[in-house]
């Protein structure tokens, strides 16, 4: 099965979750955007009424509005019922790595304000350790003294062997930094044998630094994953009330 297919099967399946009057957390990426299309379907049908959604993104925006999703903000809806997004990489925690299309930001503020977090994936995202796909570890940084902040980033994780860093770049030119929704920069951390030692511990360390926005693990928010399998299955990983990870 192509991955889209496995994609649109896990985003289809956390749409199953949604109740009309519901506030939802709309997530960005080409996982969520197969969310939105169905939720968008459902409210055109009639099937879900008095939905309201607070995007993650100016894009997730945009589409949100393309197929009929009314939206709200966090201002007014302090507390959200559902989020659904995607992930870069999912660990046996249910820890996450988000943040390849650099929402990040808003993705943590809306999920971390969310009663149930549901994250939707195929299986090609699960790791034994985070950072361990070789993909990166978003931070988002302000733009003033980006390279003084890169520094005190490379200080940070001097001692990890096979760390690198690298200011998030647009696509086809080198010179223009990438520049988020919140007009800021980022910078990309890699950890060629994944990210060792405790997670919390690291996400604190970095936060301190001056000029740091946020990053791109999502430690503790998930509620439940759905992972679609390349065998057409699927497979629901569900943090239970005393914290324990079951999956059926
Ligand atoms: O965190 C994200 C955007 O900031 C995305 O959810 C994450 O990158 C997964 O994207 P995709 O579903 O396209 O693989």
């Amino acid at each position: 099965m192509a991955q889209d297919d496995l994609k649109r099967i896990a985003a289809h399946r956390a749409v199953d979750l949604v109740e009309s009057g519901m506030v939802l957390g709309l997530g960005t990426g080409s996982t969520a955007v197969h969310a939105l299309d169905r939720l968008g379907e459902l409210i055109r049908r009639g099937v879900l009424r008095d939905i309201v959604g607070i995007p993650t993104s100016k894009k997730t925006e945009a589409h949100a509005r393309s197929v009929g999703i009314p939206l709200t903000d966090l201002n007014a809806n302090p507390v959200v019922d559902l989020s659904i997004d995607g992930a870069d990489e999912v660990d046996p925690h249910l820890n996450l790595v988000k943040g390849r299309g650099g929402s990040l930001l808003r993705e943590k503020m809306i999920e971390g304000a969310s009663r149930r977090f549901v994250v939707i994936v195929d299986e090609t995202k699960m790791v034994n350790r985070l950072g361990g796909s070789g993909l990166a570890v978003p931070v988002e940084v302000i733009p003033f003294g980006w390279n003084f902040t890169m520094g005190k980033l490379r200080r940070l994780f001097d001692h990890v062997e096979g760390f690198d860093l690298k200011l998030r770049t647009e696509a086809g030119d080198e010179k223009a930094p990438s520049v988020t929704d919140n007009s800021n920069y980022v910078v990309d951390l890699f950890f060629e044998n994944g990210i060792r030692g405790d997670l919390e511990e690291i996400s604190d360390a970095i936060l301190k630094i001056v000029g740091v926005v946020e990053h791109g693990m999502f430690l503790g928010l998930a509620t439940s994953v759905i992972i679609a399998r390349k065998d057409g299955g699927v497979t629901v990983m569900k943090k239970e009330a005393d914290g324990k990870i079951m999956a059926g």
